[in-house]
């Protein structure tokens, strides 16, 4: 995963690398016109110049295009060998110029294992075979004492080794860091997914307080907590503020002819037929069992009268639906309005359902209404 993630980067900066570096080898041409004048060593060690350089930008450009490491290590490979041929072969062209040789090979060695990132063995193989190459060519051609062979092999593995060290503990480092950034990338993933989690379960544990199962109507609890509200408001605005008690008239006998399973599917329609006929701005609640209760703001006795003799039609226009068919649906609504001075919803409660009862008492199926200006029954 690393590998991939550096992938572009490393193709970028290999790219670089051989370019400048293959620059860098070809204007050492400079120096060998100056030691040599126009010699034959001279035109060879130009012409050894000119293919390395050739070779290495060539190189450099597919690396650019097509340099996925994983896949074509030997692209990255490649030019470190072919400048570590060039290096070795300039010095039977050279031989006399060998102290400023083994400085290049120090500087290169260094460059292999600092510029090329992440391919320590690639890197490890090459400058290997430049230094031992390098050595054994200042045997062969330079005819070196063994004294001084053995201090440019000294410092050449010491120049290895700080070397590799280095590469090995910058690998290590960035392979580090890398698996810290993943680490807390996971974790933050895993933060917001539990973040979510709890989101969804606080919406449904809200859900579970403030609805009824059934019904899908505010709760009792839940209606009370928005109709006070709503009550206060209307108080202190002085506008009138209606209160109903709705029950679903002999629904015992629903429940003993067609089942509890056909009785909640029943409770269920009425809610929905309800709550759709009724204004945004009202509150509808499931008050308990066949019972439920809707707070009106801002409607008058007159309104609050119209308003539930329409629920009461849209409940008995039920009986017409497929389902129901077989049913004689009808309710009965208490209406208390409330007087200015009130200050206790509940009273107004207490009083709608005392309009419920006696609607109940005389014979169901009706709206019976208290309140301002009327007296209770
Ligand atoms: N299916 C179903 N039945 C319920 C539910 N809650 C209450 N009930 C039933 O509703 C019935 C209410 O019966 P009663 O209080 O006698 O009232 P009623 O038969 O409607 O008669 P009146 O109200 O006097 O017209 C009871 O049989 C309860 O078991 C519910 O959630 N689902």
């Amino acid at each position: 995963m690393y590998r991939r993630s550096i992938k572009s980067r490393v193709r970028l900066e290999s790219c670089l690398a051989v370019s400048v570096a293959a620059l860098v080898f070809g204007m050492f041409a400079i120096s060998d016109y100056y030691l040599l004048g126009s010699t034959r060593e001279l035109y060879l060690l130009l012409a050894m110049r000119i293919v390395v350089m050739s070779l290495c930008l060539v190189l450099a450009f597919i690396i650019r295009r097509r340099g996925g490491y994983s896949r074509n290590v030997w692209l990255h490979a490649l030019p470190l060998w072919i400048f570590a041929t060039g290096i070795i072969l300039i010095v039977p062209l050279r031989p006399e110029s060998l102290s400023t040789q083994v400085t290049a090979v120090v500087v290169a060695t260094m460059a292999f294992y600092l510029l090329m990132p992440n391919l320590l063995t690639v890197v490890t193989f090459a400058s290997l075979y430049l230094n031992i190459g390098f050595l054994v060519s200042a045997v062969l051609f330079a005819e070196i004492e063994p004294m001084a062979t053995l201090r440019i092999a000294l410092l050449l593995i010491m120049a290895n080794v700080v070397g590799f060290c280095a590469l090995l503990r910058l690998e290590n480092l960035q392979r580090k860091q890398f698996a810290l950034l993943h680490e807390e990338r996971d974790q933050n993933q895993q933060l917001h997914k539990e973040i979510a989690n709890r989101t969804s379960l606080e919406d449904q544990l809200r859900i579970l307080a403030e609805l009824d199962a059934l019904t899908g109507l505010n709760n009792r609890g839940h209606f009370m907590k928005l109709a006070e509200g709503l009550f206060q408001r209307s108080q202190l605005d002085k506008v009138p503020f209606s209160l109903f008690m709705i029950d679903v008239d002999h629904f015992k006998s629903i429940n003993d002819t067609w089942g509890h399973a056909h009785g909640d599917r029943v409770l269920t329609r009425i809610a929905e037929a309800c709550a759709s006929s009724l204004r945004p701005m009202d509150v509808i609640g499931r008050f308990g069992g066949e019972e439920f209760v809707v707070a009106l703001p801002n409607t008058s006795s007159e309104d609050a009268q119209i308003v539930a003799e329409r629920l009461k039609k849209t409940v008995a226009e039920l009986s017409s639906e497929g389902e129901m068919s077989e049913l004689c649906l009808s309710v009965t609504i208490g209406i208390a309005v409330a007087n200015p001075e009130e200050i206790d919803l509940d009273s107004l409660i207490t009083r709608a359902d005392r309009m419920l009862y006696a609607g109940k008492r005389d014979g169901r199926n009706r709206v019976v209404m208290c309140g301002k200006g009327m007296e209770e029954e």
